[in-house]
């Protein structure tokens, strides 16, 4: 596998490849690679000829007082990893390559409506910058297929809308969330845990079940298991940001009586770490 962190280096690999008749898979990642992004891999490598991987921590999603600093950077070990798993390219740009007028002066792309809401709007501009770094690493990589775990269900959303508005001709491929034995979603933010709220994270993918189960089996009111999903959380120490049954298509607030189609969405911090995770019911 090789690594490179030049826009040159990265395409003139995957003009040989295309050269050649060859398709190309892309798994964008911010690195701290775990399980869950070596799916992501086998699933590109399940659905294209060639796999590239990008490392690369977007200064842009993240807002101030969020983990930049402190985001967990380990490319010896994902590089380790990657090659083992068969990925062929490692993009590992750093902030000037990905930003040539500096991340203030970048063109922004903003995608309206679906990022409003939840993540959206308790991580003011995150979105844009989601947005934006996946736009001009597509337009860097040109790959066939994209990988996004549905862990980052908001995100697959936003990023589906941004392929087709803009008409980018990428397949987007959803990939299933990976979980510990316990139930939690796994994540990079996870080793922020001190050994108690790490026994005590597993609630929130409990408490995920039972607002499934709540609407979908006992048929009560989704305001009402929201509130009630809440509450459970704050007994148990997380401080919630929402708990919450949305369409799973576009995230808006389902009908009083809708039961198809739904997912729940939680985000919730313990001590400092924010984790986020959600159960499509169907
Ligand atoms: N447990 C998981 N199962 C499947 N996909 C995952 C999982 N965790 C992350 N991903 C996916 O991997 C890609 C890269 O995500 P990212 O690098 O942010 O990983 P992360 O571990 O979720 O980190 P973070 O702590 O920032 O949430 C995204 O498409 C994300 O949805
Ligand atoms: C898609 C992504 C790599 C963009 O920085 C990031 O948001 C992530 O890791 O999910
Ligand atoms: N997993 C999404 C990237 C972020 O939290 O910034």
């Amino acid at each position: 596998m090789q690594t490179v962190q030049d826009a040159a280096g990265l395409r003139a690999a995957v003009r040989g490849w295309r050269g050649q008749g060859q398709t190309v898979g892309f798994v964008p990642t911010m690195g701290n690679l775990h399980e869950g992004h070596h799916s992501l891999i086998r699933l590109a490598r399940a659905r294209a000829d060639r796999v590239v991987a990008s490392v690369f921590v977007n200064p842009t999603q993240f807002g101030p007082g969020e983990d930049f600093e402190r985001y967990p950077r380990t490319l010896a070990q994902d590089q380790a990893g990657l090659a083992e798993l068969g990925c062929d390219l490692l993009f590992a740009p750093d902030v000037a390559t990905l930003y040539p007028f500096g991340a203030a002066q970048s063109v922004r792309v903003h995608v309206p409506g679906i990022t409003d809401t939840l993540e959206g709007a308790h991580r003011p501009g995150h979105f844009d910058g989601v947005a934006t770094v996946v736009c001009k690493l597509f337009n860097l990589v040109q790959p066939d297929v994209a990988v996004f775990g549905q862990k980052d269900f908001q995100q697959l959303k936003v990023i589906e809308r941004m392929v087709r508005d803009l008409a980018l001709p990428v397949k987007v491929v959803p990939a299933p969330t990976l979980r510990a034995p316990d139930g939690l979603a796994l994540s990079s933010r996870n080793q922020y845990l001190s050994e108690a709220e790490r026994a005590l994270a597993p609630q929130i993918h409990q408490t995920l079940q039972k607002m499934r189960e709540l609407r979908l089996e006992k048929g009560h009111a989704w305001r009402v298991i929201e509130q009630a999903a809440v509450a459970t959380l704050q007994r148990a120490g997380f401080q919630p940001d929402y708990a919450v049954i949305r369409r799973a298509e576009d995230l808006a607030e389902p009908a009083d009586d809708e039961r198809q189609g739904l997912v729940a969405l939680i985000a919730a911090r313990l001590g400092t770490t924010r984790l986020i995770d959600n159960l499509p019911f169907d």
